[in-house]
């Protein structure tokens, strides 16, 4: 039998089900009518057998499997899973936080006794304690106790409050919990943390020989030298060995924005930009120089609302995040599928990439381009001719900034995505090796770099200048600008920068590289290296 609608073989059951739900809304009523207490028994005794038993119910495990089987290649992988497990991670890291917090659904930096919320949300959305165990269990599996830590704890914690309440959907239990932490605290030179966790294992599965063998090995480890009891050096968190200015990048990142306010160094600055150009002296443009060395300014509403969505559109022609959530879940109303589109949301990095026009974003142009962890955001680039928003943005930009835009002066305009936890860690948009495949396009480096903000975020993603020690928020509709280079060519050190952590919302920018030649007569050299 095809069965195209799972619905449709769910309906007798779910009335079944409706019903049972309705007659226990009241819960004193079934003892004080003898006609629902006749039913109630009655329901007990047989109704239910007869459901669990029936035909429809072995039709509806064959429903629901075949709409499973039918998604299944386009749902997400565990790489995705685990993209998104490690995003919470840089997250947790990046803003401090506090997985206590995360699992209860809040967003606060604890930093000795102070709690900072660094997001409110408007509906508290809690982790479950098998949700903690996956996060912990990415972690631990890739040997990163630090993390693994506080998440299997918070595993274990939510796991002997609710002991007893199996769900069906979850992974795991108590018992792996424990196991798992109990080894992660052992590596982390904690045996007297190891041993009680394994004891409390070993009050639910006596039977099991590996734990009782654990148990004796951590006794013994402690007879030999109590001082082991609690951890002696404290477990430091996995270093990434590309990113040194990793502690100023994150610091940058935490002041969730904060530039310089002209009002306070006064050689900042605010105008009405027109450059003397007929395009913009009807429709001057905000500027707001936020800093001098190396020169840095925002244009404020340099786009329209409308003109930033049709951006993004462009960049995702035929199907958008909602449409492939929302497709799945319209295909599919059962039970099973309102998990998986609740929380398709989350498994944004990989599983997206192969359904959308975007691509997950690579550093340069060229044939062979390596997908890196270091970016972790979409991306696409949008040729000239696709629409005529392109070519007036084109204009605008070259009205404002006095340079040529017309390729090969400048690339196509990439817009980028990053969802949640999506990140660019420090970097330099312009070529320092003379190899980049920057220099392929025959026009030279990287002069400056023109970069619109096409959303708001609701926390985190601001633009951080490392070296120069300020970063930018997300603010709509604005566009950045900086030199990449001095006059004389050289690459300018200073404008090492970086897109911090998502924390919550949706980023997307769109980025126009300006590269050398073409701008000869429009930034004139010099042999002055500061210039
Ligand atoms: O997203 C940001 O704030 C920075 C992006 C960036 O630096 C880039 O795409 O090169
Ligand atoms: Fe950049």
């Amino acid at each position: 039998m095809e069965l195209e609608n799972p619905l449709t073989t769910f309906s007798t059951a779910v009335q079944f089900y409706d019903k049972v739900l309705s007659l226990h809304e009241d819960p004193a009523t079934p003892v004080a009518n003898p006609l629902l207490a006749f039913t109630l028994i009655k329901r007990l005794q047989s109704d239910w057998r007869n459901v669990v038993h029936s035909l429809e119910a072995s039709e509806n495990i064959r429903a629901l499997k075949d709409g499973y089987e039918k998604v299944e290649q386009e749902l997400p992988a565990f790489e995705d899973l685990e993209g998104a497990a490690r995003a919470l991670m840089r997250l947790q890291d990046v803003y401090m936080l506090n997985v206590k917090g995360l699992a209860r659904g809040v967003f606060q930096r604890v930093t000795g006794s102070a709690v900072t919320d660094l997001y409110s949300p408007r509906r508290l959305f809690s982790l479950t304690a098998d949700d903690c165990f996956q996060v912990g269990k990415v972690a631990y599996d890739m040997g990163d106790y630090y993390h693994a830590i506080p998440w299997l704890e918070e595993a274990v914690s939510l796991f002997r409050v609710s002991y007893g309440e199996w769900k069906t959907e979850d992974e795991a239990s108590l018992e792996d919990a424990l196991d798992h932490l109990a080894f992660a605290c052992f590596q982390a030179g904690n045996v007297s943390c190891a041993l009680s966790l394994s004891r409390e294992f070993l009050l639910y599965s006596p039977e099991n020989k590996r734990m009782v063998r654990n148990v004796l090995k951590y006794e013994r480890l402690l007879a030999e030298s109590p001082h082991q009891a609690v951890a002696e050096t404290v477990i430091q968190r996995p270093n990434v060995p590309h990113l040194q200015t990793r502690d100023m990048y994150e610091g940058l990142c935490q002041t969730l924005g904060s530039q310089p306010i002209h009002y306070q160094i006064p050689s900042l600055y605010c105008s009405y930009e027109t450059n003397s150009s007929p395009y913009l002296l009807l429709q001057p443009v905000r500027k707001e120089v936020i800093h001098l060395e190396p020169y840095v300014a925002l244009y404020h509403d340099f786009v329209s609302d409308s003109e930033a969505q049709k951006i993004r559109e462009l960049a995702e022609p035929w199907v958008s995040l909602v449409d492939i959530l929302g497709s799945l879940c319209v295909l599919h109303k059962d039970e099973l599928s309102s998990l998986l589109c609740f929380h398709s949301t989350l498994y944004l990095p990989v599983w997206l990439l192969n359904n959308l026009q975007l691509q997950r974003s690579v550093v340069a142009s060229g044939e062979k381009q390596l997908q890196v962890d270091y970016r972790i955001s979409k991306s696409a680039w949008l040729k000239d001719t696709i629409d005529p928003v392109l070519v007036t943005l084109d204009h605008r930009i070259a009205a404002l900034t006095g340079l040529d835009v017309q390729p090969p002066h400048a690339e196509y305009l990439q817009v980028v995505n990053y969802g949640i936890g999506g990140h660019y860690e420090p970097h330099f948009d312009h070529a320092t090796s003379p190899s980049s495949p920057l220099y392929r396009m025959k026009s030279g480096n990287r002069v400056a770099t023109f970069m619109i903000y096409l959303s708001s975020v609701e926390a985190g993603g601001a633009t951080a200048f490392i070296y120069a020690n300020f970063s930018v928020p997300v603010v709509k509709n604005a566009a950045l600008f900086w030199w990449n280079l001095h006059r004389s060519g050289e690459g300018d050190g200073d404008t090492l920068h970086a897109g911090c952590p998502v924390l919550v919302g949706d980023k997307w920018v769109a980025n126009k590289w300006i590269h050398e030649y073409g701008q000869e007569f429009r930034r004139p050299c010099s042999s002055n290296p500061k210039d």
